[in-house]
């Protein structure tokens, strides 16, 4: 049964939670006194669907439900986590805590998204403390992994571990608080920016697009990978963070930063601030700069899974941990194609005719060989024994559009193996729908010689396997086509029958 998430308030937020709880197959109940939250939620969904699959090369787990609740108890009652993002407003966080706890199971986890305020502030008078904790997401919450947990010292190990595996489980990446403070570690670092910002705007040094350049252009990228006291280690050169504190240590002294002060938010400052941001950024709307802001995250977020570093690495985890499907070929039914790919189109995978780029469909038939080679036993250890096999040829035809966020499945005939030469027929589909087929012809080959070989033993044993298993099937539509020529008549797939 698919494990069952409360959203309390479905604004920015808790909108974002919705989404990636969904989307990592839990069935979600929300609750939003608002007159527009549920507009607002599957809007907010509609842009996770695009973006949030495609960040793994596996494919996520079946969307879960959601259903809009005009109680509260109705949402919450037997949830495994709930998780409030009301406005942050101490005194209404407490009371729909108290209502919460008096109809929640005790085992539930209660998560709270406040920006700011300390457990011990959001549990006072709360009948079960430790149930309540700081759980701080990031918007855009379906694609920035970072959580910050605060618990109470009543929360107690077991349900620690308990967060730590849920946040793992849907892709988040939490990060313990040691000990309770206003606005956890990342807020307390943005708001120090934040507040530089401001008082630049207001002394007239640079306008709010010059600030987000100073950012965007400079420090910001490196922040994306390498974070603050790793970047400044390096910038000490080969003396490091040593010689960094030497070189820097006495600005400290000096009045580069304004933090003890904030500038008065006047009429005038506002009215600054935001006609300056118009300037900046009000050719788009807020839906645009949502699209805008998710493409460039992915983007960001699967290059760094490329160099398996930071955020990155914690992706490529989850795709080790979803992969589905049997791990050998002797737990395959070998009636059938095989089953070679599952996964979803990625936000940067679609070009400007608004559905996946051609080089992306051989990206997706590549990594189904890969798969299939595995699956035949080319393995690390085949690899390094100094044998693999190459793709001599290639037929790709493009058959229905792919878009973002699209979940796809490949499938793999072999048609022939025979000596040192393995032809395979992909199919691609989303559903039932035929989108893309791929006929490949691979040559063994010794990779000190670089020339063509008969395959070992084994491999050769999987290949006549599955090669006198798929004999028995009927050759696929399309296979053995020259480009341009018209597919045989009276070909079906799927969706037909
Ligand atoms: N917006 C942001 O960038 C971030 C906000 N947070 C925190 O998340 C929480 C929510 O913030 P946002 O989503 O930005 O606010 P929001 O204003 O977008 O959403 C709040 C939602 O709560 C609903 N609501 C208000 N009173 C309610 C009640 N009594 N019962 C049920 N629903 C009610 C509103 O209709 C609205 O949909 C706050 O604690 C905030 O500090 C955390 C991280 C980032
Ligand atoms: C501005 N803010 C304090 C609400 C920011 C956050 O809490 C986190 C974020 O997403 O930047």
């Amino acid at each position: 049964m698919a494990k069952r998430a409360a959203i309390v308030g479905g604004g920015v937020i808790g909108g974002g939670w919705a989404a990636r709880f969904l989307l990592m197959g839990w069935d979600v109940r929300l609750y939003d006194t608002g007159p527009d939250a549920r507009r607002r939620v599957e809007h907010m969904l509609e842009n996770a669907r695009a973006a949030m699959p495609g960040l793994w090369d596996v494919a996520l787990p079946e969307e879960g439900r959601l259903s809009f609740h005009d109680e509260l108890a109705e949402a919450v009652k037997g949830a495994d986590w709930i998780q409030e993002s009301l406005p942050e407003r101490l005194d209404l966080k407490r009371e729909v805590f108290a209502r919460i706890q008096a109809v929640c199971d005790e085992s539930a986890v209660i998560g709270s998204s406040t920006s700011g305020f300390r457990p011990s502030d959001l549990a006072e008078g709360a009948a079960r403390p430790g149930q309540i904790v700081v759980a701080h997401p990031f918007n855009p919450v379906y694609l920035l992994p970072l959580v910050e947990i605060v618990a109470p010292p009543e929360t107690g190990e077991a349900r620690l571990e308990l967060i730590r595996r849920r946040m793992r489980e849907i892709g988040c990446q939490p990060l313990f608080l040691r000990r309770e403070i206003d606005a956890h570690i990342a807020d307390r670092l943005l708001e120090a920016v934040w507040r530089e910002a401001l008082w630049l705007v207001s002394d007239g040094v640079a306008d709010t697009a010059e600030i987000d350049d100073a950012i965007r252009y400079g420090f910001g990228l490196r922040w994306a990978q390498m974070g603050l006291f790793e970047t400044y280690r390096i910038a000490g050169g080969e003396a490091g963070m040593r010689q960094f504190l030497t070189q820097f240590g006495p600005a400290l002294k000096w009045p580069w930063s304004k933090l003890t002060d904030v500038p008065e938010l006047t009429d005038e400052l506002v009215e600054t601030i935001a006609s300056q941001s118009d300037a900046q950024s009000g050719r788009h709307s807020i839906a645009d700069l949502e699209r805008i802001r998710d493409a460039n995250l992915v983007a960001i977020l699967r290059g760094l899974k490329t160099r398996d570093w930071g955020a990155g690495r914690l992706l490529n985890a989850g795709d080790r941990r979803m992969a589905q499907g049997p791990k050998s070929l002797e737990a395959m039914a070998l009636t059938g194609p095989l089953p070679t790919g599952a996964r979803a189109v990625p936000l940067d995978w679609t070009d400007y005719n608004g559905h996946m780029t051609e080089h992306r469909y051989l990206q997706a038939f590549g990594d189904a060989t890969d798969r299939f080679l595995r699956l035949i036993g080319v393995d690390e250890d085949y690899l390094a024994g100094g044998q693999s096999f190459f793709t001599a040829e290639t037929h790709i035809r493009h058959l229905g559009e792919a878009r973002a966020g699209a979940r796809l499945t490949i499938d793999t005939q072999l048609l022939m193996a025979e000596g040192r030469k393995a032809q395979v027929f992909h199919r691609m589909w989303e559903d039932a729908r035929l989108v893309a087929t791929a006929e490949h012809m691979l040559v063994h080959v010794d990779l000190e010689s670089r020339r063509a070989a008969a395959p070992g033993a084994k491999v050769q044993d999987c290949l006549a396997k599955i090669a006198k298993a798929h004999a028995h099937l009927p050759r696929p539509e399309g296979a053995g086509a020259a480009v341009g020529r018209k597919p045989d008549r009276g070909a079906k797939d799927k969706a037909e029958g």
